[in-house]
């Protein structure tokens, strides 16, 4: 049953002059939930990512609380709808803070010297979140990879949006990022976001998402809690593998084991 506060795809459709990307995808998903979307590579994740962010021409319609977010003030759907873009890079030598200042945009404060009290310490928690407060007046281009990823997630954090989108944040991460970000982003739905992550990590979308929508070629090819969709028989028709599953500590261990022949 839809809810009023929930997340709702209706007929989401991506075409590119004659190409399809995204066929008509309808799903609902409530606040408090971290979403995973799987795939392999192409099959429409950051295409309808980017059009659940209204960054990409779409058809069919996208509502958050009943309120269809095309038609909010950009000021509004910044404010509503956070996105971290995947390998964003950022080419001025500006101090991490004043990086993760700019998620505060939507809420006026554009200045991230003269921020209000409540701006600066948004990007404050940011910061912790991430751990990286003590690089926070480093210039961003002198971080490695992971590091610039983690100002790109606290960025989005700062926002303090209901509804969190995430192109493969933990890619350029080391394990013990990826589990702290990911358990980061599971505390934030905890706390009545709803969070929704692309990512290629099959064994940390079992392990921390409430629903994983699987995506191939273009269409919703499952949607449900891991254990229904990231089974043996739809790993092996979506992605081709066999898959090791597990339990460890009443949690689900899934990693991918071998290919399977054609
Ligand atoms: N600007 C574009 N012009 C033409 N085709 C595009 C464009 N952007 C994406 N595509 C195509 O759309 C399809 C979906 O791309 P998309 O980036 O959404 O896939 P993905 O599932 O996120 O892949 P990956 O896991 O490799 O990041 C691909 O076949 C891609 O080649």
């Amino acid at each position: 049953m839809i809810q009023g506060n929930d997340f709702v795809a209706d007929g989401l459709r991506v075409s590119l002059g004659r190409r399809v990307l995204v066929q008509p995808i309808s799903f609902a998903l409530p606040r408090g939930c971290l979403a995973a979307v799987v795939g392999p590579s192409g099959a429409g994740k950051t295409t309808l990512l980017r059009a659940l962010a209204g960054l990409v021409p779409s058809e069919g319609r996208v509502l958050l609380g009943g309120q269809d977010v095309a038609r909010m003030p950009v000021r509004q759907r910044a404010r509503q709808l956070a996105y971290v873009p995947q390998g964003e890079a950022v080419h001025w030598p500006l101090p991490v803070r004043d990086v993760i200042a700019l998620g505060r945009y939507p809420h006026g404060g554009a200045d991230p010297r003269r921020l209000q009290a409540g701006d600066y310490d948004a990007v404050s928690r940011a910061l912790d979140d991430v751990d990286l407060a003590p690089l926070q007046h480093r210039p961003v281009t002198e971080l490695s990879g992971g590091e610039r990823r983690r100002v790109a997630i606290a960025r989005a954090l700062a926002t303090a949006a209901p509804v969190l989108l995430a192109d493969e944040p933990i890619a350029s991460l080391d394990p013990y990022f990826q589990l702290s970000v990911m358990a980061l982003l599971q505390r934030q739905a905890r706390a009545g976001a709803l969070v929704i992550v692309v990512t290629h990590d099959i064994g940390l979308a079992a392990r921390f998402a409430d629903q994983v929508l699987m995506l191939l070629d273009g269409r919703l090819a499952a949607m449900g809690p891991p254990n229904a969709v990231l089974a043996p028989p739809k790993l092996a028709e979506v992605f081709a593998i066999d898959a090791y599953r597990a339990d460890h500590e009443a949690q689900p261990v899934l990693v991918p084991w071998a290919m399977r022949s054609a």
